[in-house]
This record gives structure tokens, sequence and C-alpha cells, in this order.
């Protein structure tokens, strides 16, 4: 038998209002794997990405993660479940008076019982990881839009969880400093086994680090296309796609 998915999306519709965001969106998120939601501005990348961790209500469909449907769960059930979850929002800002340490330390105050130097000790080795052991005593001030970026992952990942969402990830990086953050990213999914689900509509990147990916598409209320980005790029004859993936007018 396949492995559960860690993410499982079925007939998904989100509506504001009377306007329909997307419908019918099915997909699953295998263990382990980079899954890249892709598509044009307003589309409803991110919401679908709120939808799935449960701040915005479905008008149709069911969704589960890690086993667990998240809509159904009661707040108990439901705040376990977001503690084996980490997030990176496009406006996730790091506080400006704290130190980074102290930054990464804030989820870790929050949902466990560890004591300060413990804390600090799983903090610092998580900037580590995404290659800040230097800078972990620095303000965010201190730092470079790139380095606050990889602090935010290191935030995110403060819990261990199993399944990382990053929601445009390289908005305002230069290509140098974004292609640092794919290779990382990469890198932590390959070396510890973390599913990630990043929403991003920067070509280079979603061919860089996408192990599969799905097209949401403002026009179609859905998904227009769901597979390898490479091979979507190579194979795919629907208009839109081609248009995304080979920089063609559509
Ligand atoms: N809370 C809300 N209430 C009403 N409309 C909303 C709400 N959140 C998002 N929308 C609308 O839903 C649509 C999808 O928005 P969303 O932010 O998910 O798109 P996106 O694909 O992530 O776009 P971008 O790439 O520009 O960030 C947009 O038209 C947006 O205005």
């Amino acid at each position: 038998m396949a492995e559960e998915p860690v993410i499982r999306a079925e007939g998904l519709s989100v509506r504001f209002g009377a306007r329909t965001v997307f419908k019918d969106v099915t997909f699953d998120v295998r263990r382990g794997e980079i899954f890249v939601i892709l598509g044009g501005s307003g589309c409803g990348k991110s919401t679908l990405l709120k939808t799935l961790i449960g701040l915005v209500p479905l008008a149709a469909g069911r969704a589960w993660l890690l086993g667990e449907e998240i809509a159904a769960a009661g707040d108990e059930a439901r705040r376990a479940l977001l503690r084996r979850i980490g997030v990176m929002w496009q406006s996730g800002a790091l506080f400006g008076s704290m130190t980074l340490t102290e930054n990464v330390e804030l989820p870790i105050e929050e949902h466990t019982g560890l004591p300060r130097p413990a804390r600090s000790m799983l903090a610092r080795a998580k900037l580590g990881l995404v290659g800040l052991g230097d800078a972990a005593g620095r303000l965010p001030a201190e730092i470079s839009g790139g380095m606050a970026k990889r602090a935010g992952i290191a935030r995110a990942m403060a819990l261990d969880p199993p399944l990382l969402f990053l929601d445009e990830p390289s908005a305002g990086l230069d290509p140098i400093t974004s292609a640092g953050l794919d290779k990382l990213i990469v890198e932590i999914a390959r070396e510890t086994g973390t599913t990630f689900v990043v929403v991003t509509h920067e070509l280079q990147s979603i061919l860089a680090i996408g192990d599969r990916c799905i097209m949401l598409d403002k026009e179609a209320q859905g998904m227009i296309a769901e597979g390898d980005p490479k091979r979507l790029r190579e194979d795919s004859t629907h208009p839109t796609v081609r248009a995304f993936f080979r920089r063609e007018a559509a």
C-alpha cells in the first residue's frame, strides 16, 4: 500500500462573498518532497496555503494534514497539529528588538516547557543549520534580506516540524540571494526529510527546487496543471502553462 500522503486535498473550493477564488482543487503532497504551489498574482496561492492550515474556511472539499482533518479537529487536536507544522509567511518579519536567537526561541518558549538555556541551545542549532551560526546574536536590522529569510526558516523549523510551509520565500531578494535560499531549502529537505510546501511564482526557483507542483489560474478559478515542473515545461500543451514555463505570450 502506498504511504499516506503528508497532505491530501480533495475538491477544495474557497469563496469570499460571491467571488470564487478556486474550486475543485485536488492533490496529494508526499513525504519528503518539495511541493510548489504556483500561479500568477491573485490566483489564490496564499489563500490555498491558509486553507490547508485551517485559517480560511472551505466552501467545499476536505483537507488532511499529517493524517488529521483540520476542519474537523477540536481545539486541542488543532493546536497539537499546528505545533507539528512550521510556517514562514511572506510578511513574517522577525521581531526587531530581539536577537536572531531570541526570535527562533519564541515558538520553543510558546510550545514547550524547556528552560532558557536549552531553548537558546536549540535556537542556535537551528540558526547553524541555515548558515547563521555566526549571526545568532545580531538584531534583524543588522542582517541582510537573505539572512532574514534564513532566520525565518530557522524560526519555522524551531520545533522540528515534519512539514514546512513557505509563502513566497524569495520575494524581495536579488537572483543570487534567491538561488542561495533555494539551495538551502533543497539541502534541508534532503538532509532532514522535511516536507516543504512552497508558494512562489519565481520560475527559476520552481525549476530549481520543485519535485512536483500545481499551477493555479485566476481565469480558470482552479488548477490547470500538476506534475514535475521540468516535465511541464517540456510537455504541457496548455497555453497558459506553456506561457508561464517558457516565458511566451499566451
Ligand atoms: N480575506 C479575504 N477576503 C476577501 N478576499 C480575499 C481575502 N484574501 C484573499 N482575497 C482575494 O482572493 C484572491 C486570491 O488572493 P491570494 O492572496 O490568495 O492570491 P495569490 O495567488 O497568493 O497572489 P499574490 O501572488 O499576488 O500574493 C485575491 O483576489 C484576493 O484579493
